[in-house]
């Protein structure tokens, strides 16, 4: 069997806002590969979490990669106010619109990494034509909105087959929502090396319990 590497990103919307750069600090130091950002607009998802000055404020707590991952419509008028925020990768939505080679374009030429996530309904060959444009495939196990909702299994399938789709491509293919270690040994098996948690990460009290947890997600996903 294939040694894995699986990269843990939590998700800081499952942190303590009220304490929010000292929550990233604590995830960082508690073994957090990148901090994932959820961007929600009440709009394409219904939800309002956090814009670029909060992403901002938060920057310099740690230098772990910034992960963005951007529930909003339209995307492109905001992607320069992300990358200037800090944002290491931006991810739009395929079901965002309306132009999604052009925002993943404009993406990697604001000097960022690009990504695109698909709802769990969301067929993969919306990506087939785009292929070359992406650095990261994000598949959400949950519709998109809120932590703490169930795992949707049947993406297991869909992450076989964009494994498959982008061949050798250096490629991420990341997870997000409802992650745990019950499921994230499945989820690396199917292709995944990238696993968002943030519901299973911020549970405790401080840089202990999220290191136990971060760790028993890494194991499973590892096993
Ligand atoms: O994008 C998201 C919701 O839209 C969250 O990142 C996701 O749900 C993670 O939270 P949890 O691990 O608690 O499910």
């Amino acid at each position: 069997m294939t040694a894995r590497n699986t990269l843990i990103a939590p998700s800081i919307l499952a942190s303590d806002f009220s304490r929010l750069g000292e929550e990233v600090e604590t995830v960082a130091k508690a073994g957090a590969d990148w901090i994932h950002l959820d961007v929600m607009d009440g709009h394409f998802v219904p939800n309002i979490t956090f814009g670029p000055p909060i992403i901002k404020a938060i920057r310099d707590r740690t230098d772990k990669v910034f992960d963005c991952h951007l529930m909003i419509t339209p995307a492109d008028p905001y992607l320069a106010a992300f990358a200037d925020a800090g944002c290491d990768i931006i991810t739009v939505h395929a079901e965002a619109g309306p132009h999604l080679h052009r925002s993943l374009q404009t993406i990697r030429n604001l000097g960022r990494k690009a990504g695109v996530s698909l709802n769990p309904s969301t067929p993969e060959s919306v990506i087939e034509y785009v292929l070359d444009e992406l650095d990261l495939v994000l598949l959400m196990t949950v519709n998109p909105g809120f932590g703490g909702q169930a795992f949707i299994p049947s993406v297991v399938e869909k992450v076989r087959r964009i494994k498959a789709m982008i061949g050798d491509r250096p490629i991420d293919i990341e997870i997000d929502g409802g992650v745990s270690p019950a499921n994230a040994g499945a989820l690396t098996a199917a292709g995944a090396n990238v696993l968002v948690a943030g519901s299973a990460v911020f549970k405790g009290e401080g840089e202990g319990a999220y290191a136990k947890n971060i760790a028993a997600i890494r194991d499973a996903a590892n096993g």
